[in-house]
């Protein structure tokens, strides 16, 4: 049956859209947002709490208003290149923000959490898919801040009983299928966000970052993953943890690898349009090849990624970037 999930982070990108699958399947949803990067007006499912996991009181509070069954955290700090040069902001606001849910789930006997991993918690890849036992080496502080959190997760569940379903996200992206929600990043430092808005923006000028790693075509290979496949994955693992299944972790993607130049030529079929094109070196903490082994999604929650096609990805991506530039036209196309 499901309960009350309080959704930490559930005003960004990724936790909005699960917001919805959560809410659509019967989940009393809360959102739990400092909106430090999301936004109020995506939280559509569910009733905000303002709130900032750096503060115990306000957790505190939040769980005794909610007295949340489950809890599903996506609040994060997110940029591979920003956490190389802030470190101290990734481990304070990953890891130790995590610290003080995990004390209040304990305090509050709330048993299940889901947590947004990454890929980035494994580093190079040494296989040509990674499947969830590759060699976790992360090579840059974002991807170690979310292996910390993996880690207490396993304290916990060892020491309290707290079950989790770690989902490793390979890149999210795409938007909702009615473009009620979407990627909306000030700061977008995201290659689909930015390739759309070179192809419109004569005054935006895309970069690609790096030619030169050791793939086909030179350009970094990404495993995307529709943000509404991941909202499913996320609904499967929470209703699981409710019927009482122990803890797991598991890569979400696609299994299938595309490179930065093959975006660019999606965006362009996508929109009709010349994306007009720099090269640029990589950006520090980049990996050559990040593309995942899903088999585990699939024979423990009976989970496949459905709507990651890249086209119908730009599309959907581009069906929200319209609405959503039409709706703040001042700040999005700028800087
Ligand atoms: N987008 C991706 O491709 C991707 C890939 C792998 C993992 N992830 C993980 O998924 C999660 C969601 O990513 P996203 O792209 O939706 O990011 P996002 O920035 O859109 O969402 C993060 C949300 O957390 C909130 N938040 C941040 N710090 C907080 C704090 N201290 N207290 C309360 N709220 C806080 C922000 O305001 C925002 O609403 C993150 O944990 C990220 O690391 C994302
Ligand atoms: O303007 C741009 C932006 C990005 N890229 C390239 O496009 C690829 C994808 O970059 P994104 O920023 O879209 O995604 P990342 O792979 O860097 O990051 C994603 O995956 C990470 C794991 O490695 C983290 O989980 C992170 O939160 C998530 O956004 C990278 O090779 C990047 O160098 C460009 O060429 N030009």
């Amino acid at each position: 049956m499901p309960g009350k999930v309080l959704v930490l982070g559930g005003a960004g990108y990724v936790g909005s859209h699960c917001c919805r699958a959560f809410s659509e399947a019967g989940w009393d949803v809360t959102v739990f947002d400092n909106l430090s990067t999301g936004w109020r007006d995506l939280v559509r499912w569910g009733k905000l709490i303002e709130g900032d996991l750096n503060s115990p009181g306000d957790i505190e509070a939040a769980f005794s208003a909610i007295k949340p069954d489950a809890v599903a955290h996506f609040a994060a700090s997110t940029l591979v290149g920003e956490s190389v040069t802030e470190p101290g902001k990734y481990y304070r606001n990953n890891t130790f923000t995590t610290l003080n849910v995990l004390d209040a789930m304990q305090r509050h006997n709330t048993r299940a959490i889901i947590f947004s991993s990454t890929c980035a918690i494994f580093g190079h890849a040494q296989t040509e898919f990674l499947a969830e036992d590759h060699p976790k080496n992360p090579i840059n502080p974002y991807g170690m801040s979310k292996l910390m959190v993996e880690q207490m997760l396993a304290g916990f569940d060892h020491a309290h009983g707290i079950r989790s379903a770690c989902l490793r996200y390979f890149n999210a992206a795409g938007a909702d299928r009615q473009a009620l929600t979407g990627e909306r990043h000030a700061c977008e430092t995201h290659l689909i966000p930015l390739a759309l808005k070179g192809a419109y923006d004569p005054g935006y000028s895309f970069t690609i970052t790096g030619t030169d790693f050791d793939t086909p075509d030179g350009t970094a290979l990404r495993d995307y993953i529709h943000v509404e496949d991941l909202a499913e994955a996320h609904l499967l693992a929470l209703n699981a943890l409710e019927q009482g299944a122990p803890s797991n972790a598991f890569n979400l993607g696609t299994g299938r690898g595309t490179s930065v130049a093959e975006i660019v030529d999606a965006v362009e079929r996508a929109t009709g349009r010349r994306l007009p094109r720099k090269i640029g070196p990589r950006r520090p903490g980049d990996a050559a090849r990040l593309i995942a082994a899903p088999g585990r999604a699939k024979d423990v929650l009976g989970w496949t990624a459905k709507r990651s096609d890249v086209d119908n990805i730009i599309t959907s991506a581009l069906a929200w970037h319209q609405k959503d530039w039409a709706q703040h036209k001042e700040d999005s196309l700028q800087g």
